[in-house]
């Protein structure tokens, strides 16, 4: 498909973008090595660290099972990272499933009457639980029973079942969407922010240590630079650059090297790619800078309505590069800047036309 023609269009979703946040094939394959092990060796977070570290230490020195945890926080920020460390941290097995998984109540009450003692459960996507199942785990998580329904109808009997004292450890990219009586049975909540360049620096560098790949200072804030405050992109646009280093040049990442393969990529030095270059680029050019409504501009870069709004938005949005109004979409005067465009009221009549040949 071709971003850059406003004109061309295109069946396809955008899921295999390069900067996407949520985890590919490849990225699952590797995840598992790259995974920091414990809360000392996981980069960042450092508000989230210091409490879970508070009430892990806590758990321990009682000799009790650890509170239950709730993560939130955007894809690739590192929640079953974090899951997977509180069970280490407590020295315990984890359970690992995830709301879509549990469809009926009957799944949910198999595996909690399964669990040892002590055993961390992940629930990751907790959001997506069924009605009943959730109902089900409001009374697991407050008074370790379960109330196991035998038979149909008007004959049902709940038989109670005592569980042991497990920690649920939940994950969600969105809290808001957690009914309140879920939400208030947790102990903690942990929200994860996107990371500061600073630190995907230094995950980029401890990746690239358990790769074997040899990276200078530049070369990680290159790629930590365009992975958009997210540890699962910088890893994969580090796993990008590797492959070029070892084709293009002698292996070693530089920031040469880096700015050079990613260009390649299209993931430009803000970390945007071709997708939401297009949506601003059409924005710009197309609309001067809008208002537009969301249904003309997918129109324009000839996507669907969807993948404007839920893939090139939230980033270009969080960028402040632009804006959602009543009226429509908006361009900041950032937006102009990042494309190398002059927006029209700062120049004059006109002005819009400059760089239209250009960018
Ligand atoms: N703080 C961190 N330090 C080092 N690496 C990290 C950190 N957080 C995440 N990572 C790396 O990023 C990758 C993605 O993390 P993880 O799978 O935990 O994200 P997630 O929040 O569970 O994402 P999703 O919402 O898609 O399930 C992992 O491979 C992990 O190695
Ligand atoms: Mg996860």
């Amino acid at each position: 498909m071709n971003w850059d023609d406003p004109a061309t269009t295109s069946d396809d979703t955008a899921a295999e973008r390069l900067v996407g946040a949520s985890a590919d094939g490849e990225d699952q394959a590797v995840e598992a090595a790259l995974r920091p092990k414990s809360l000392g060796e996981f980069v960042g977070q450092e508000r989230v660290r210091e409490q879970l570290d508070l009430v892990l230490r806590a758990a321990r020195a009682r000799g009790a099972t650890a509170d239950h945890v709730l993560l939130s926080g955007a894809p690739g920020l590192g929640k079953t990272t974090l899951s997977m460390i509180i069970a280490a941290e407590m020295g315990a097995p984890i359970r690992i499933t995830s709301g879509p998984a549990i469809q009926h109540a009957g799944d949910l009450a198999a595996i909690l009457s399964s669990l040892q003692e002590g055993e961390v459960l992940f629930l990751d996507e907790i959001h997506r639980m069924s009605r009943p199942a959730e109902e089900m785990l409001y009374m697991a998580m407050e008074d370790f029973r379960v109330d196991v329904v035998v038979g149909k109808g008007p004959g049902a009997t709940a038989i109670p079942l005592e569980l042991p004292p497990f920690t649920l450890v939940g994950a969600t990219t969105r809290a808001g969407l957690l009914p309140p009586p879920l939400r208030d049975r947790f102990g903690f909540t942990a929200h994860m922010e996107f990371y500061a360049p600073a630190e995907l620096e230094r995950v980029v560098h401890r990746s690239a240590s358990l790769l074997d790949v040899e990276i200078d200072t530049e070369g990680a804030a290159e790629i930590a630079g365009r992975s958009r405050g997210t540890p699962r992109i910088a890893n994969r646009l580090l796993r990008r650059v590797r492959d070029y280093a070892q084709v293009k040049a002698d292996g070693v990442i530089t920031r040469s090297i880096a700015g050079a393969a990613l260009g390649v990529y299209e993931v430009d030095d803000r970390g945007l790619d071709r997708l939401d270059r297009a949506v601003l680029r059409a924005l710009l050019k197309l609309f001067n800078g809008g208002p537009v409504g969301l249904s003309t501009l997918a129109v324009a870069v000839g996507e669907e309505r969807e993948t404007v709004e839920e893939v090139a938005e939230p980033f270009l949005v969080r960028e402040g590069l632009l804006a959602r109004t009543p009226r429509g979409r908006v361009a900041t005067p950032a937006a102009w800047a990042h494309l190398g465009l002059v927006p029209p009221q700062a120049g004059g009549a006109g002005a819009g036309q400059q760089g239209l040949f250009g960018a």
